[in-house]
């Protein structure tokens, strides 16, 4: 199976806090308080990944938890913040005004306010970001059960789900016990400095009056304004442990943000208003996955598909066939050698556009929990009802659909679950068909349907040439992997793969006729199960 690749593309790498409010990319901070060696060696420098590799429930998790921070960050607390700064600031000049030795007590005690702020800032960072942590390892373990609630309850995994999400708890359920207990003290500690805080203002305030350096008015008026003050500048420092905490738990978003795919889907720029003749090189390529470096999946892989050609991988399971299919969607690029499509380096075109000239079908086709009409339109949304229901019919599913009750309309659930998978597959060929691709791909794209579905389907498929392109009438290229070999027994060419290489090539007869192949001895195989 293809896996789908997700890419984010540059955005600059910044602190979060900076980034909402000046823009600063995190690298440019550092050169700034610490030069510019120290940037490069704490390696701040943006990660390059050539695939991202992360659950959907993080991911999810990320976006929901993640945003509303940054809301809460800039509308909520930012708001307050900018309040309690300039309360604080008009207060101290209006009571320097008024009896400027009060002023000076003011700003004297302000230091108990600061240490019980800082020291709530540090206490309360460790307490936001491990509630964050646990909640997203189970928003990701809820997500992906309830994504995959059949197989779950088919291996009535249920209970074991429940003790995950408990286990998943209890570590940061015990830390932040004892944060909560050491935040709770430190919190007494800062609100016995802010009481200390006033008992001196109070008592220079009556020394101020008995000395006659201040009149009992001024000095009421002064202690008023300060007293009044005070609950800005706790609040301020309440606040501060928060936005900090928050941007601790922003991080991770960022870093989210900061990755950058190594393929740029718009690299070159330049695009093409021509379509492809559909012609497909392989030449003496060697490809491993990023997160298994270690594992050759294709070795020296050599292959050439002529415009039109119908043509079929064949071979046992791990042999690297979805990977070839990858490698034509360029989501991954090779180790070594080329990929030529047209006889231009894959490489040189604009992705975005490529793909576009590329249909591909998987075993596990993904519907939208929406119609029919607007599934099998999906990507195509400016294609006639005419269009859309030739495709169904090319698909064979144009009878099926006709006979429901709501026809075309037909809400297809979550995931398409009311629909049988061989019908949600052949959902899924009628909108790659729609998108009239110059090059198609069927990764066991009809596994699921009987024998004579796949039969119709298949020379539907075959015939495939789409005349209203000016001159052109060629039919398209189409690459089919498939393990059940009466699939494939039409095609112009079946080439057959083991350990990432190719064994055999040649068409259903020439391969059939060699007693010690490896297709001979599958097609027997297979045959012998049959019977
Ligand atoms: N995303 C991935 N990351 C790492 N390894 C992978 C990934 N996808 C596939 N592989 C490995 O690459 C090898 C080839 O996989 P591939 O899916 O191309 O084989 P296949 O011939 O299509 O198999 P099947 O017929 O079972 O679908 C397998 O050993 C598989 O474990």
């Amino acid at each position: 199976m293809i896996q789908p690749q997700v890419g984010f593309h540059h955005l600059p790498g910044a602190t979060p806090f900076f980034r909402i409010w000046y823009g600063l990319r995190r690298d440019d901070i550092a050169k700034i308080l610490l030069g510019s060696s120290a940037a490069a060696i704490s390696g701040i420098s943006k990660p390059l990944f050539g695939y991202f590799i992360m659950t959907i429930g993080s991911l999810t998790s990320r976006i929901v938890s993640d945003t509303s921070t940054v809301k809460s960050i800039i509308s909520d607390r930012m708001a307050v913040i900018v309040q309690c700064i300039s309360s604080i600031l008009i207060a101290t000049t209006v009571s320097m005004f008024v009896n400027w030795r009060m002023g000076l007590v003011s700003w004297a005690v302000m230091p108990c306010h600061f240490i019980g702020g800082l020291i709530q800032a540090k206490s309360a960072k460790g307490f936001y970001g491990d509630a964050a942590i646990a909640h997203q390892e189970l928003v990701s373990l809820a997500s992906e059960a309830a994504s995959n609630i059949r197989t779950v309850a088919s291996f009535v995994y249920e209970d074991e789900i429940m003790k995950k999400a408990e286990l998943s708890l209890q570590e940061p359920m015990r830390i932040t016990k004892i944060e909560s207990m050491k935040y709770g003290i430190i919190q007494g500690i800062s609100l016995c400095l802010w009481n200390i805080a006033h008992a001196v203002a109070l008592w220079y305030t009556t020394v101020l009056v008995q000395r006659k350096q201040a009149s009992f008015e001024n000095s009421i008026r002064s202690y008023q304004i300060f007293s009044l003050t005070v609950p800005s500048i706790t609040e301020l420092w309440t606040l501060i442990p928060m936005v900090m905490s928050a941007i601790t738990i922003l991080n991770p978003a960022f870093d989210i943000l900061d990755r950058e795919t190594q393929i740029v889907p718009d690299e070159p720029k330049a695009t093409s208003d021509c379509w492809l003749v559909g012609r497909i090189e392989f030449q003496g390529v060697n490809f491993n996955y990023p997160s298994r470096p270690e594992i050759t999946i294709l070795d020296g892989f050599n292959l050439v598909i002529e415009p039109g050609q119908r043509v079929a991988l064949v071979g046992p399971s791990g042999a690297g066939k979805s990977s070839v299919l990858a490698l034509i969607l360029r989501f991954y690029d090779p180790h070594r050698g080329t990929v030529l499509v047209d006889n231009k380096d894959i490489r040189d075109y604009n992705l975005r556009w490529l793909r576009r000239q590329i249909g591909l079908v998987q075993q596990e086709p993904i519907l939208f929990n929406t119609s029919i009409r607007d599934n099998i339109s999906y990507g195509s949304e400016e294609s006639s009802e005419t269009e859309i229901i030739q495709a169904a019919m090319d698909a064979n599913i144009h009878e099926f659909i006709s006979g429901l009750p709501e026809g075309y309309g037909t809400v297809v659930g979550d995931k398409g679950g009311q629909l049988s998978g061989g019908q949600k597959q052949r959902i899924a060929i009628a909108r790659t068909l729609l998108k009239r691709p110059d090059i198609l791909l069927l990764d066991e794209a009809t596994s699921a349907l009987d024998g004579e579905s796949e039969r119709v389907v298949m020379t539907s498929l075959g015939a495939k040439e789409w005349n209203n392109r000016g001159e052109r009438s060629s039919n398209i290229t189409s690459i089919t992997v498939a393990h059940r070999l009466s699939t494939v027994i039409n095609a112009d060419m079946i080439v057959v793969m083991e350990k990432g290489k190719v064994a055999e090539t040649g068409d259903h007869q020439t391969l059939i006729s060699a007693d010690d192949g490896v297709y001979s001895r599958l097609f027997h195989l297979q045959s012998n199960m049959k019977d």
